[in-house]
């Protein structure tokens, strides 16, 4: 469901510009230009969030702002100057953010803060403090940009969360706790995660001056100091999440073909490479079968290079959604692996079938040009445990599947 968001605005052109803001990034957006129309449209609506002016015809000092709060709506106030009056008033409501309407990058701004609210979702933080009241705090600041919280009274009770809930992102402690501390906690957090898929955020209020390069040290990516400002506590976790964002996308990236969006070569044997030493520990045996579209050249020269990339495409989607549980990725060309985590080769080798027979039959329909075509398959069974083996004996089946005929599955 598309989220919705309430813009109260009584400058028309500002209000037009933050619509198309929120549209861009995938919200369906109401407009309010008085606080008489804002309460209207909250009394009918349920909204993800809400871009509030300061300053409305009838509401000059600011009163929209506890009207969309009183409606638990997370707000993110625009103002057209922060004099300290205004800021005075602003900081008294929990809000998400404000922005000046000064230039260019306020609304620059408020696109990034919208897309973040419900990236924020799926973004998993573990607050680690001893004081009931630090954690309150800080889970009450996370809770409002919409973050999912979990907690934990000192490092050991840290761990044994992270144990569990593998996908937490961030990690947000304090120093002095019980059991085990904080730096003692980033120490153990980076023996067992990599800076690209944990951030951890030190927090104290210890004078020493030397703590916040000791938690740096010991693998934390940011320190704050207790009492610290909500702007600037948002500020660095934000960055911070960006930041394994940012990894994640590029990750991502290098692991995928760029045509045919599956699993790319080098993903492919890195996977395969952890797994194989896995069966061989388990004494259980590999396998593995390598797929090659016949005649795939004819089928560029006849339709041409685009419609072969269709081709591609259109088998690659079947690859994803018919081998779910095991590993398909495009090798190159027009070669494709599955590598399978079933490792009985009488049900694997039905299934292969399946799948030969399934493209044989429905392929015209990945192509606008209807293209028939069929794949030759070899597939290798075998105490085996160099992906490299694995590959070239399912190769040489693979070309006895073209030397005899195409269209069929050898083992
Ligand atoms: N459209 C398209 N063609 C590609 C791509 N990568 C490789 N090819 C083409 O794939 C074709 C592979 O042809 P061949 O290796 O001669 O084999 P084939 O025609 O499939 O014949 P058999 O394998 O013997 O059945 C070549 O024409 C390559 O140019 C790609 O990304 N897109």
């Amino acid at each position: 469901m598309t989220r919705k968001i309430l813009i109260i605005e009584d400058t028309p052109t500002i209000a037009r510009v933050q619509k198309h803001i929120a549209i861009k990034v995938g919200y369906d957006a109401d407009i309010a230009g008085t606080l008489a129309q804002a309460k209207e449209l909250i009394s009918k609506n349920s909204y993800f969030c809400a871009v509030v002016d300061f300053i409305l015809p009838d509401a000059p000092q600011g009163e929209a702002i506890p009207c969309t709060i009183a409606a638990d709506i997370p707000t993110i106030v625009m103002t057209g100057n922060i004099d300290l009056k205004t800021r005075d008033t602003v900081e008294k409501y929990p809000i998400i953010d404000y922005i000046t309407k000064e230039n260019k990058q306020a609304y620059q701004y408020l696109e990034k803060q919208l897309q973040r609210l419900p990236r924020n979702e799926e973004v998993k933080v573990l607050v680690v403090d001893d004081s009931v009241a630090t954690r309150h705090h800080i889970c009450n600041l996370l809770k409002r940009h919409k973050y999912q919280v979990l907690e934990a009274n000192d490092g050991v009770e840290a761990l044994a969360v992270l144990e569990k809930t593998p996908d937490v992102a961030v990690i947000i402690t304090d120093n002095e706790m019980p059991n085990m501390n904080g730096d003692e906690l980033c120490t153990e957090i980076r023996r067992l995660y990599s800076n690209d898929e944990k951030a951890i955020i030190g927090i104290s209020g210890s004078d020493t001056s030397h703590l916040s390069a000791r938690f740096l040290k010991n693998g934390a990516n940011d320190y704050l100091r207790k009492p610290f400002n909500s702007e600037e506590f948002y500020c660095r976790l934000s960055q911070n999440v960006d930041m394994l964002e940012q990894i994640t996308t590029i990750r991502l990236q290098a692991n995928t073909d760029y045509l045919t969006k599956l699993p790319n070569r080098r993903y492919f044997f890195e996977e395969t490479v952890k797994s194989l030493k896995q069966l061989k520990k388990q004494e259980l045996t590999p396998s593995l079968a390598m797929f090659d579209i016949d005649h795939f050249k004819a089928i560029n020269d006849t339709y041409g290079h685009d419609a072969g990339d269709e081709v591609l495409k259109g088998l690659s989607i079947c690859f994803a959604k018919y081998f779910t549980k095991d590993l398909a990725a495009r090798l190159g060309g027009e070669e494709f692996a599955v590598y399978f985590n079933d490792t009985n080769k009488d049900e694997v080798l039905k299934r292969l079938d399946n799948f030969r027979h399934f493209v044989e039959l429905n392929s015209p329909e990945f192509s606008k040009e209807k293209i028939q075509f069929t794949l030759s398959i070899g597939y290798a069974h075998g105490p085996v445990y160099q992906i490299d083996e694995l590959l070239k004996q399912a190769d040489i089946k693979l070309y006895e599947a073209k030397e005899t005929g195409r269209n069929k599955v050898i083992a």
